[in-house]
């Protein structure tokens, strides 16, 4: 029995169709995303006379083109499979939430186990709309109705692995056990957690933690919020509880190579403080000195390496540089929320010669937590997006135009839109190559009914200090020399009127340079604008190093609905795309049939 999802994004129905008569040898995979549903099926494809039924109803895959999609992770051999049903995996979609999918698991197992008994079959999901090689005129078929369809809703998150839902199937697939084959069991494609380990897993284990350390720093290298070093805590505590030895790595900023301002040791007091055990560091990530220092790591001990990034290695994702890395260790825990959607050496390349892999409190809690919030939002939905990392961020609106009902530019972003309309942005930030997809974005969201709101005014600077001349211009009235460093106040009246409605916000990226107070003032009056609607019962959600810092400045950050230690990875998760770091760390266990 091979059953899986096949896109249903523009349909409302779908049709279940019986098409193959064979022996009835069940597999069930319960999956989250379809790429490893597929990495799964590939390894039964071998093996004659199994069938699979695959309802991978978390990922919303959005290949675009044949290339973007699953068809080439099959080699020649797999494509040309005799199982005909593999087609159906092409570009699955899915949309149900696991409530959703109860029902629908139930009326599928049900029925196979009518249609088993009259005869042993292979059943195929395929859209009502489409037109398949295996449908047949004589293939029975059942018309699910749309209510078991949740669109748009994807998931990622640990909540999802519902270790009921997989006892549930799996009992029901122990009632279609048939005596021809037995059943292999039920594969729930959640991510493993350092909670599943046992506490004989850790005892003296030699533990790779990647966490996000990435901290603000100021000019005298003192943390100005340790929101991340914090969020790292339950992780490392667990581990040394349980007599693991953590080996504890992170970045700091983007350097190039070895870089003295981007060095992790400003975080040891802290971090030793808050962990109650004296942090060692090491000057290096891998090599002798470092090793010798893992030898000496006694059980509950903490090593903290050096900034992962001082080699170029780390963000290609170089094998011989992550096998350096994972030598130094036993197992690894991935809890880097903030770089997950980074496929690096540490939070990816690791993986691969680690086992097991799992994933930390913290990327389990913010997974959790986002993943309920973001794919299946209160409504208006607004995302405000600012800061500096414009190249990283402005690919995001695109998406951010298909989810949201209001979409606020500011901080660096802005200025790139403002050029690309033929105004004149003096020595603000630009990203030059992105001017076509700004006025691209500015189309589309016309296109689509969004309310896309730029600044209507912004504060100047003659140059970029906390004791530049400033002053407050409209948008299209920035004298050449001068930069934009902050929204004005038309802009922040009018951000706050558009949110006042709103019952679902996430930001991520300050509006201005707000380091500086002169430059600080748009930020700080989003962050209590969203502290006042979060006391009305809006979902009010900040994202990122620096939107996180703004909120602990203005101290509402406790009032927040919650607090991100990623700004880029939730809004690439709200996009719905696959956390790298997320993806490679091992899957939960199979319960068996
Ligand atoms: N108009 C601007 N010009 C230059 N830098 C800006 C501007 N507005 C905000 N920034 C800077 O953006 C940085 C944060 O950007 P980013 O890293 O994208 O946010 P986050 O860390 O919240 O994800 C801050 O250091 C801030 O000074
Ligand atoms: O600060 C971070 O991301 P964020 O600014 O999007 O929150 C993370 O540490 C990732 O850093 P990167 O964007 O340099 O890979």
């Amino acid at each position: 029995m091979y059953l899986t999802c096949v896109s249903f994004e523009k349909i409302d129905s779908f049709e279940l169709k019986f098409v193959d008569k064979t022996r009835l040898n069940v597999k069930v995979f319960l999956g989250y995303y379809c790429k490893s549903v597929l990495g799964n099926c590939k390894k039964d494809l071998s093996s004659r006379n199994t069938q699979f039924i695959s309802v991978c109803w978390l990922w919303n895959w959005r290949g675009k083109s044949k290339d973007e999609d699953l068809w080439p992770l099959l080699n020649d051999k797999e494509k040309q499979a005799p199982n005909p049903q593999i087609l159906h995996i092409i570009n699955p979609i899915s949309f149900f939430s696991i409530t959703d999918s109860l029902p629908l698991l139930h009326s599928l197992l049900d029925y196979s186990t009518m249609a088993s008994a009259a005869s042993p079959t292979s059943l195929s999901l395929i859209p009502t709309t489409s037109s398949s090689s295996t449908t047949s005129r004589n293939t029975p078929t059942v018309r699910l109705p749309s209510r078991f369809l949740r669109s748009p809703l994807r998931g990622l998150g640990f909540a999802a692995a519902d270790p009921l839902l997989s006892a549930h199937v799996a009992s029901k697939l122990r009632s279609l056990k048939t005596s021809a084959r037995p059943m292999t069991g039920v594969v729930s494609m959640a991510k493993r957690s350092v909670g599943d380990l046992s506490p004989a897993d850790l005892k003296g284990k030699k533990v790779f933690v990647r966490a996000d350390l990435n901290v603000p720093l100021d000019d005298s290298q003192n943390i100005t919020d340790d929101t991340r070093i914090r969020a790292a805590v339950p992780t490392i505590k667990h581990l040394i509880s349980n007599g693991a030895k953590v080996i504890l790595s992170s970045h700091l900023g983007r350097p190039k190579g070895v870089t003295p301002k981007y060095s992790l040791a400003p975080l040891v007091p802290r971090l030793s403080e808050l962990i109650g055990v004296e942090v060692v560091k090491a000057d290096d990530c891998i090599g002798p000195d470092v090793e010798k220092l893992v030898a000496s790591l006694p059980d509950g001990g903490v090593l903290l390496l050096e900034n992962v990034r001082f080699y170029k290695e780390e963000e290609k994702n170089d094998p011989g540089f992550a096998e350096k890395l994972a030598s130094l260790a036993d197992l690894y825990v991935n809890d880097a929320f903030g770089t997950a959607h980074r496929a690096h050496a540490s939070t990816e390349g690791v993986t691969k010669f680690l086992r097991p892999s799992v994933a930390g409190f913290l990327l389990q809690k913010e997974l959790d937590y986002l993943d309920g919030a973001v794919s299946n939002p209160k409504r208006p939905f607004a995302a405000i997006v600012g800061g500096s990392k414009v190249s990283s961020k402005i690919g995001v609106i695109e998406s951010l135009l298909e989810k949201c009902d209001i979409l606020l530019l500011g901080g660096g972003m802005i200025f790139t839109f403002y050029k690309a309309q033929g105004l004149s942005v003096g020595s603000s930030l630009v990203e030059e190559d992105k001017l076509d997809l700004a006025t691209t974005l500015l189309e589309k969201a016309k296109a689509k009914g969004v309310s896309l709101l730029l600044p209507t005014d912004v504060v100047i600077a003659d140059k970029f200090a906390p004791d530049a001349n400033s002053k407050i211009v409209p948008a299209s009235a920035i004298p050449d020399g001068w930069m934009g460093l902050d929204i004005g106040p038309d802009s922040v009246k009018t951000f706050n009127d558009a949110l006042e409605t709103t019952k679902t916000v996430i930001w991520n990226g300050p509006m201005g340079v707000f380091e500086f107070d002169k430059f600080a003032v748009g930020t700080e009056a989003i962050a209590k604008k969203l502290a006042e609607l979060s006391g009305k019962g809006v979902t009010t959600i900040i994202g990122g190093g620096d939107s996180v810092a703004a909120v602990e400045k203005v101290g509402v950050a406790e009032v927040m609905s919650h607090i991100s230690t990623g700004g880029g990875a939730s809004l690439e998760l709200l996009e719905g795309k696959i956390l790298p770091g997320v993806d490679a760390l091992d899957e939960a266990v199979a319960v068996p049939v």
